[in-house]
This record gives C-alpha cells, structure tokens and sequence, in this order.
C-alpha cells in the first residue's frame, strides 16, 4: 500500500465540568465529547523521512514541522512499533485551528490509524488509544468518535447511547483561544470569587436527552465551566452566544476552550436559518451548519 486518507470529524462538549487543578497542572473533568460533521481530511504517503504539509485556509496557523500532532503521533506509533517508519502527511484542514473543537487531536487520531494501516501493522484500537492519551487528553476521543463521556484529564472514556441526530450550528471566531490560558483564566475567576471547587459531577437529565434523542431537553442542559474563562479572554463572545439565544438556538454554549460558539438546533431546516441569522448578525468570522454523532476516523 502507498497511501492511506482517513476523515476525521471536530468535537463539541455537550458538558464540561472542571474539577480543582492537580499536581500534574491538569484538571479532572466529566466532558461529555459529541463528534461533528466538521471533518480535516489526513493523508498518509510511504516515504523516507517524516514530513507534514497542511493544505486549507487556515494553514498558516498550523505548524508544519515536527510540533504538529499528526507527526508526533506518527513518531509516537512509530517508537511504539520499535521500528524507524517514514511517511509524509497532508491534512486537508477544515476544522477550525485553536478553536476549541480538537482539530490537532483529530489530526493525531487519523494519523495514528492512517500510519498503523500504511505500515501495516495492525496493532488492535486498545493500543493506538494508549499513545492516544500520552499524546493530549482529547485524542482517545478523537479516535473513538461518536458520544462519550471522559473523565481523568478526559482520556477516560466511556461511549453514551445516543438516539437518532442532533443539529447544529458554529459561530467560528477571528483567531483562537490557547487551550493552558482558558484553564489558567478558569483557576484565576475561581481563586477571585473565593468559592470552594468540588469534584467535577456529570449530568443524569443529560444523559437521558441523549438517550432519547431529546434536542429541547438536550439544549437546556448544555453547559461548560470554561464559558466564562474563554468570555474573560475575549469578550465579544457573550455578544455572539446572545445573538444565537435570541434568533431561536435550543442552547448556546462556547465549544471546549472556545472560541467557537455552538448553538443546538430543532431540526436541519432550522439550523440553515439560524446560520443565515448569525451571518446576517455579524456576530462571527465563519458560520457554519453540522450534525452529530458522527463516528471516528474513518478510511476513505
Ligand atoms: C478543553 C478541552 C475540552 O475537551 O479541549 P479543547 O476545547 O481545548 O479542544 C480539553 O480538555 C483539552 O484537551 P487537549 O487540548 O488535548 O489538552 P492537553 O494537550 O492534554 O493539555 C493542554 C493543557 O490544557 C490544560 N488541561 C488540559 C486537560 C485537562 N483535563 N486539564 C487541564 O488543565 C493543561 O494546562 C494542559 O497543559
Ligand atoms: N494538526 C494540527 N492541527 C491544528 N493545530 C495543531 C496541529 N498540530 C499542532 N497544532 C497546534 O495546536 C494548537 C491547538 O490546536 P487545536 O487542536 O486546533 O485547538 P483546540 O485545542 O482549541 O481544540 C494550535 O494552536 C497549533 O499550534
């Protein structure tokens, strides 16, 4: 074989709960992870060396060198197999960068399946999850897709049943959000206000809109504790979660460490108007229209 493409979808967090900070500088969480059909597109060629390209708008913003997580995935499943592999990698990138939907995780997780098939070195899910892990705390969901809760640093994780499809709508902002500086904003607002952080809790009515495909019951119970870290950072987005509220959103909730802001829609029709609503509003540089769960990184 000489290449492998794989699409690999965005994530949303439906819920997260952030616990105190650990020793290790992490925080333990209950993140309800929820895959999108928001997809970067990773090719693996066979080649001497290793090399990665990225292709799309936001290029520029992604390193292109052996910071970027596909190759440090790509070196890490590589080390695992004890073996000195070579592959050149090309993301198509449409996920957006530092936005809060884990693009560079779903780039790591499709490399680690595009790379073990290239190789072929057929090493079972179990593996490829355990570098996942070594490699960020969002790339084991990355690689399962679908919905799931994770717990630990959010590499823990267990897939949630979920009835029927979701709609949605995201509000892409002007430039990102550093994932360590919306966590630091989040201990800062806390230690301000002087209220005890306890152990962070999931949702039951949560898990049950989830389970009965229940996108009004599913939207009031949205809800991210670094909402007002990524507000603090970068204001405007109250402006934009506001816009959505009042043009008929079902929820509005920054996605993981934001900026990106995703909005719960009725059904595909409503999510088309509301997008028309938000572009109209100006509330964002890009708005665009998804649906979930969608399933992991898949070969095409
Ligand atoms: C916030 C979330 C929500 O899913 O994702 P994004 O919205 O950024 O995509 C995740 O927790 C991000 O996961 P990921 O982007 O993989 O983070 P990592 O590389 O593991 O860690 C980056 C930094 O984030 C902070 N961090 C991350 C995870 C965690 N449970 N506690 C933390 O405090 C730490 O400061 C860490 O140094
Ligand atoms: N393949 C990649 N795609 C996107 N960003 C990457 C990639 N590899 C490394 N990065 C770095 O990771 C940072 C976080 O990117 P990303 O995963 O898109 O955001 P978030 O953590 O907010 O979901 C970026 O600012 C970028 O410097």
């Amino acid at each position: 074989m000489n290449s492998v493409t794989v699409r690999v979808p965005a994530k949303v967090n439906l819920r997260l709960a952030v616990g105190p900070l650990r020793d290790d500088g992490f925080h333990d969480l209950v993140n309800v992870f929820h895959a999108v059909s928001i997809f970067d597109e990773v090719r693996a060629v066979a080649e001497t060396g290793m090399r990665v390209r990225v292709e799309g708008e936001s290029a520029s913003e992604v390193p292109q060198d052996a910071d970027n997580l596909a190759i440090r995935a790509a070196l890490a499943l590589a080390g695992h197999a004890g073996r000195s592999y070579g592959v050149s990698i090309v993301i198509r990138k449409a996920i957006p960068v530092a936005g809060g939907m884990a693009g560079g995780s779903a780039d790591a997780a499709a490399a680690l399946v595009a790379c073990n098939e290239l190789w072929g070195l057929g090493l079972p899910v179990e593996d490829l999850m355990e570098i996942a892990a070594d490699l960020g705390s969002d790339v084991p969901f990355a690689l399962l897709g679908g919905t799931a809760v994770g717990t630990g640093r959010g590499e823990r994780l267990s897939p949630l049943d979920v009835d029927g499809t979701f709609h949605w709508v995201f509000a892409l902002a002007d430039g990102g959000l550093s994932t360590a500086r919306v966590y630091g904003e989040c201990d800062r607002l806390r230690a301000v206000s002087g209220e005890p952080v306890g152990p962070p809790r999931a949702s039951e009515p949560l898990l049950t809109a989830l389970r009965t495909g229940d996108a009004k019951a599913l939207g009031a119970e949205l809800a991210n504790d670094l909402q007002a870290a990524a507000i603090s950072l970068r204001p405007s987005l109250a402006t934009t979660l506001e816009a959505g509220r009042a043009h008929g959103a079902l929820g509005a909730i920054v996605s993981g460490s934001g900026p990106t802001c995703a909005f719960l829609a009725e059904s595909a029709e409503h999510a088309t108007a509301l997008a028309a609503s938000l572009k109209t509003a100006g509330v964002a540089r890009e708005v665009l229209t998804a649906h979930g769960p969608v399933p992991g990184p898949t070969v095409v």
